[in-house]
């Protein structure tokens, strides 16, 4: 796979006309983020919208709730035959296996291929600070994000969202067939904003990540074509 393929990009838009727009101005972008904004605005319409473009999507509604509530939430999202889905490994084992059961029940319902699940390891906009002293988890960041990690593993998800700083870990510990997604990915040209643990693109597709989601660098920037193009060349010393 094109290292180019392994960006997925958010539509961290307010509104389907301002989706649809984007993904116009990027054409070579072939997997798209529809997260919570976008999609508490139009509803699956907006999924229809990108399948009839042939796009990959990931549907990262980050659920979170007891066992019984995210696996009608999961069967119902797997119905839509998206490509990925997420939920929070905080939500406990007894909901990640409900979860997995889901969307395999919800897939075969509707005769489409069952989306990966992965679960949120620790939101890349906590830092270590925050994450000792807001939530008060008395474990050091790496360790708590890989026993995140470990669990949704052991509770029959196909992978995990984590942040590239923690990626090699992941890596090392959960093996190759563990889906690893990155957001908090930005170029050393690109602002921060609120992610808190990030590196770039290239250091981590070398850490170990299987997709980068990058999003304000590139749907933020004056002209989003050339900030993508930039990302692409930079990510051919892969190729
Ligand atoms: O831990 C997480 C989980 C999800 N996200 C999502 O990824 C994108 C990142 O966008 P940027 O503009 O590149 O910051 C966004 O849609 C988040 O909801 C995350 O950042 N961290």
């Amino acid at each position: 796979m094109n290292p180019d393929q392994k960006i997925i990009v958010p539509l961290d838009v307010p509104d389907q006309a301002a989706a649809i727009a984007l993904v116009e101005k990027l054409p070579q972008v072939s997997f798209w983020k529809v997260g919570l904004e976008l999609f508490t605005s139009t509803g699956p319409k907006i999924l229809t919208e990108l399948k009839s473009r042939q796009k990959r999507i990931f549907l990262d509604l980050k659920f979170h709730d007891i066992p019984n509530t995210v696996a009608g939430a999961c069967r119902a999202a797997a119905r839509y035959g998206v490509d990925l889905l997420t939920i929070h490994a905080t939500a406990g084992s007894d909901a990640l296996k409900a979860a997995t059961e889901a969307v395999q029940e919800g897939a075969a319902q509707a005769g489409v291929q069952p989306p990966k699940l992965i679960a949120i390891t620790l939101l890349t906009s906590i830092s270590a600070r925050q994450l000792a002293f807001d939530l008060k988890i008395p474990l050091e960041l790496p360790e708590y994000a890989l026993s995140m990690a470990l669990m949704a593993q052991e509770s029959g998800l196909d992978g995990a969202v984590c942040s590239p700083q923690e990626v090699s870990q992941l890596r090392e510990t959960c093996g190759n067939d563990f889906l690893l997604v990155c957001p908090g990915v930005r170029p050393t040209w690109a602002e921060k904003g609120d992610q808190k643990r990030s590196l770039t693109p290239v250091q981590a597709l070398k850490a170990g990540a299987n997709y980068l989601v990058i999003g304000r660098p590139i749907t933020a920037a004056i002209e989003p074509e050339l900030a993508w193009k930039r990302i692409c060349e930079e990510l051919a010393v892969l190729a």
